[in-house]
């Protein structure tokens, strides 16, 4: 018997080191079991070999391992160099650890449409192989900008790997027999095996595990009864020892054959009976009749029990159901005339830890669930009758208020006893293996269900038991993965390698005790039976992001190795019937009820159902009440004596401490998640309103500019209109390009542009309102269209002057040239003065036409004089002979001419100070025109006066 080393606190949450890798050495099996050795595996023709199992096809008998042959010779062979047999040990280590482990089997099975016919959309999973599917986010419109903006974190679009993939066509047997039937053959062998179902709400999980009601629907739970059974026939034990924790075995009673009969009680059955025909496991015609061979040698016998984890609590669905009403108090009792209230209850199961004197061989220290019922089952339909029972007590505790969804874990334990026929009587020789069938719980999001109250409670926990289940499978695959580096480096004998005992003690604990569902599986995870995975998928469900963590979840699995090896044989002595397997829970009684101080207090759930199985309209409705009872602390001392004794009561409260803690940090990332998405959400939505708005906004301000720019140009238009261009003049300009028109001309135009400006602000002003700066930013740019005219001119100017006599030249062409234009234009012969312009072009925006085209009749009225050059001199020739020449010795400006009544004052370009010369003005005596030639010519450069005077 080997020693089982000692661990620094108790076994259950220290399996950090020897159970993420197991040794190959420390499952040594009895002495006994040599019997085995004998047992052929053999597989039925129709048998697929499941996907890499590197050694289930020629796997060792149940002798030690290490100890075989090959491996000893292979260790023991003399080598030339010492490094090199070092190295070759170690590598034997390693192959021995490699072929011991295999990683999770994960298999992807898609669930069909539920109706052909039904427009369902396209699937989001396309089938790529046999093992890889591709997963694309349906909401990841390419040609929609708006699906840019994800609010989700996950990839739009992943390829993820199975062991194999099952296309919706796939029938139950096909399933059953490639993902279940090797996994019948193992537990019937003597070896552990676990499988679970895993994925959203509405996948499939329920209809693969206990299948549909048609023909041929069967899931893999009853057909694995019935392969068990057919292949059992003959070879039942006398059923003398029960299964008891985990390894351990006593001798059974009477009461292992007598299970609890379908709702009993004749109230629950009135309440219940609409519930019975819904239980599945109903079609006993519909039996798979594969046989798998066994070595005849051994007898077996077939324990079952069915668990569920609901709201982290252990129950027991095998469990007798009473109605507890006659024990409640008075006052709630029902008036007359109302149904009947029914209390049911049932008490919450401790998980404990396995005893180490029912394995001592075993370094895996998994756990059990203490108190659970088991019933000695000896054909297929008996075993499907309790699986009823238990699937119906699920409902009423569990999901009566939540039809459409598994709201637990349903767990069913089916332990094989297997003894050799030779040494039946030795309870020493027995073993007991164990297959483990999960149908987990939906794993959708509360924020997409929108579940409130209880409904969030149970949400909470079945996340939270998945994700520790996901969390305890990361450190399972991180601390293997160091180990085998660490071993790898041992065998290539690298220079300060660590050694693979200081690695172990780094290894990170595995958070099993985090939720019950891990708790009650760890022995699995830890290397102690093989594990099978099916991932359920409907890829016509909304939920992309839920199923992109099913498949990420998947990932990982696979990436996690276990053990396939041999369960233990039992080699603790016996103790008598009833000992260790009768319930230490206290019943729910009276005294419960009564006197709340003495127990834990329940916790009540009501839940309304239809009497009779009937509809509910006119009928009474009774009301069913169910008492969760928590489980009691541990008052056996069992776990105490079967955990190890703490090296450091501190040290063990600092562990209990880190591990509160890590739970409120998961609870916390829970919640941090939840509300990130929310956010997530919540910020598009704000984003897009705001980019709408934007764009409303924007779409307004571009039709008042386009509004304004056409009443800007209409302006323009018109004030051209005025000052001459668009006229017949202007036609005529190309013809004067030559032309030195004189700065007084230009400034004219601007002092005109300017009283235009002053006309059409002040039209405006009463109807349409035109801002100050508009005004301004429409006089800058007139007069820098006029200033381009005038760099023109100058541009021209040193040719005129270089003529000498040039600008009166100039002027001449020019009056000429206006003379003709007006002529030719108008075909009128009444002069400049008399000229009227041309019908104006119809404005571009209609909504403005009328108010552009209003002020230019109206101002062609009141200023219907279009100066021309000849104007503008003899105007200026007068002005100058009326202009009081000592006003400009004080004053530093300029006399320019216009073509109102006399010339204006400007105390540079632009300026709006205008003095009008009036009939009052002094007139100039002859000889003070020479000085005032002279005074204009020092302050205009002689460009102006000069040329009038001349
Ligand atoms: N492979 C399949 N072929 C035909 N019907 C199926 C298949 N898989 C699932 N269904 C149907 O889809 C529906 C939902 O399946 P099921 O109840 O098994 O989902 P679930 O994953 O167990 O949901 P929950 O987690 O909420 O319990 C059922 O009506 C079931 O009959």
């Amino acid at each position: 018997m080997s020693e089982k080393p000692k661990m620094a606190t108790r076994s259950s949450a220290r399996t950090k080191t020897s159970n993420a890798v197991p040794a190959p050495s420390t499952r040594t099996t009895r002495a006994k079991t040599g019997a085995t050795t004998t047992t052929k595996t053999t597989t039925p023709p129709s048998l697929p070999v499941p996907p890499p199992p590197k050694k289930s096809a020629n796997r060792k008998p149940l002798a030690n391992r290490v100890n075989t042959d090959e491996v000893s010779q292979t260790s023991s062979k003399p080598s030339s160099k010492a490094s090199g047999s070092t190295r070759k040990v170690a590598k034997t280590n390693m192959n021995v650890v490699e072929a011991e482990r295999e990683p999770i089997m994960a298999y992807l099975r898609i669930r069909p449409t539920a109706n052909e016919e039904d427009d369902e959309g396209s699937p989001y999973l396309t089938q790529l192989t046999d093992t890889s599917v591709r997963m694309t986010d349906p909401s990841q419109d390419h040609h929609n900008p708006s699906s840019r903006f994800r609010s989700s974190t996950v990839s739009p679009s992943s390829t993820y790997t199975f062991s194999h993939i099952f296309p919706p066509n796939t029938t139950q047997g096909d399933f059953f027999t490639k993902t279940t039937l090797p996994l019948v053959q193992d537990v019937l062998e003597g070896r552990n095996a676990l499988l679970f179902t895993y994925g959203v709400t509405n996948s499939g999980k329920t209809y693969t595990v206990q299948g549909g009601s048609s023909r041929g629907s069967e899931g893999i739970l009853p057909r694995s009864l019935d392969v068990i059974f057919n292949s059992i026939e003959g070879l039942h034990g006398s059923g003398k020892y029960r299964p008891v924790r985990l390894y351990g075995v006593e001798l059974s009673d009477a009461s292992d054959l007598n299970p609890p009969s379908l709702v009993p009680d004749v109230a629950v059955a009135h309440v219940l009976g609409s519930q019975l025909s819904s239980t599945g496991f109903t079609t006993d015609f519909d039996v798979d009749t594969t046989a798998l061979k066994l070595d005849r040698n051994y007898e077996y016998t077939i324990w079952l029990s069915y668990a569920e984890v609901y709201n982290e609590k252990v129950y027991d669905l095998l469990d007798s159901v009473h109605d507890q009403s006659s024990r409640q108090k008075p006052s709630n009792i029902p008036r007359s005339g109302m149904a009947p209230s029914i209390i049911l209850s049932r008490n919450a199961l401790l998980v404990k830890s396995s005893p180490s004197s029912d394995n001592t061989d075993s370094e895996v220290g998994g756990k059990y669930i203490s108190g659970l019922r088991q019933f000695r089952v000896q054909t297929a339909a008996q075993a499907k009758e309790l699986l009823r029972l238990g699937q119906l007590h699920r409902r009423v505790f569990g999901t009566l208020a939540n039809k459409e969804s598994s709201r637990s874990h349903g767990m069913v334990i089916l332990k094989i006893m297997r003894c050799h026929r030779g040494e039946k009587n030795d309870p020493t020789a027995i073993q007991i293996s164990r297959f483990t069938l999960v149908d987990l719980a939906g794993s959708e999001r509360t924020k997409h269900t929108h579940t409130t109250g209880d409904r969030l409670k149970e949400a909470g926990n079945i996340n939270n038991s998945l994700m520790v289940l996901g969390q305890c499978l990361q450190v399972l695959r991180s601390n293997q993965r160091k180990v085998a580096v660490s071993l790898s480096q041992e065998g290539e004998g690298k220079a300060g390698r660590m050694d693979t005992r200081d690695v172990k003690q780094t290894l990170t604990i595995v958070p099993f005790r985090h939720s019950k569902l891990t708790e009650i599986l760890m022995d699995y995870f830890a290397g102690d039976g093989r594990v099978v995975m099916i991932v359920n998928v409907n890829p016509y469900d909304t939920g992309y992001d839920e199923n992109s963590h099913v498949m990420k979840f998947a990932a990982l699995a696979r990436e996690v190795y276990v053990n396939p090896a041999p369960a233990p044989v039992h080699c603790a002595p016996v103790p008598g019937p009833g000992k260790t397997s009768g319930r230490t829970i206290k019943q729910l009684g009276p005294l419960t009820l009564n006197d709340p101080d003495s127990a834990p207090t329940p916790f009540v759930r009501k839940v309304t159902i239809p009497a009779d199985g009937k509809s509910n309209n006119g009928r009474k409705a009774s009301v069913l009440e169910v008492l969760e009872v928590p489980e009691p602390d541990d008052e056996s001392g069992e776990e105490e004596q079967t955990d190890d004794a703490p090296i450091n009561p501190l040290v063990d409260a600092l562990f209990d401490e880190i591990e509160y803690l890590r739970l409120q940090l998961y609870e916390s990332e829970m919640r941090c998640a939840l509300v990130e998405a929310e956010v997530r959400d919540e910020v598009m939505r704000e984003m897009e309103t705001r980019m709408a708005d934007m764009e409303d906004m924007y779409t307004r301000r571009l039709a008042k500019e386009i509004e304004q720019h056409e009443a800007k140009t209409d302006a323009k238009l018109d004030m051209l209109q005025r000052t001459g261009f668009g006229s017949p003049m202007k036609r005529a300009q190309p013809q004067r390009s030559n032309i030195d028109w004189s700065e007084d001309e230009e400034l004219s135009f601007v002092q005109e542009d300017d009283d235009i400006e002053e006309d059409y602000s002040s039209e405006h002003s009463s109807g349409q309102k035109v801002s100050a700066d508009e005004s301004t930013k429409r006089k800058s740019r007139t007069f820098n269209g006029l200033s381009s005219t005038r760099r023109m001119s100058q541009t021209n100017r040193p040719n005129a002057e270089d003529a000498g006599s040039g600008s009166d030249s100039n002027t001449e062409e020019e009056e000429d040239l206006a003379d003709v234009d007006v002529s030719d234009t108008t075909g009128s012969d009444e002069g400049d003065d008399e000229w009227m312009p041309p019908v104006q072009p119809a404005p571009r925006g209609t909504k403005l036409s009328s108010r552009a085209s209003s002020p230019s009749p109206t101002r062609r009225v009141q200023n219907p004089k279009v100066l021309t050059g000849r104007n503008h001199i003899s105007v200026v020739e007068q002005g100058i002979k009326n202009m009081d020449l000592n006003e400009w010795d004080n004053d530093d400006s300029m006399i320019i001419p216009s073509r109102k009544s006399g010339a204006k004052q400007v105390s540079g370009p632009g300026s709006r100070k205008v003095k009008r010369l009036t009939s009052s003005t002094p007139v100039i005596r002859e000889e003070q025109i020479e000085q005032m030639s002279l005074a204009v010519d020092k302050r205009s450069g002689g460009k102006t006066v000069r040329r009038l005077l001349t």
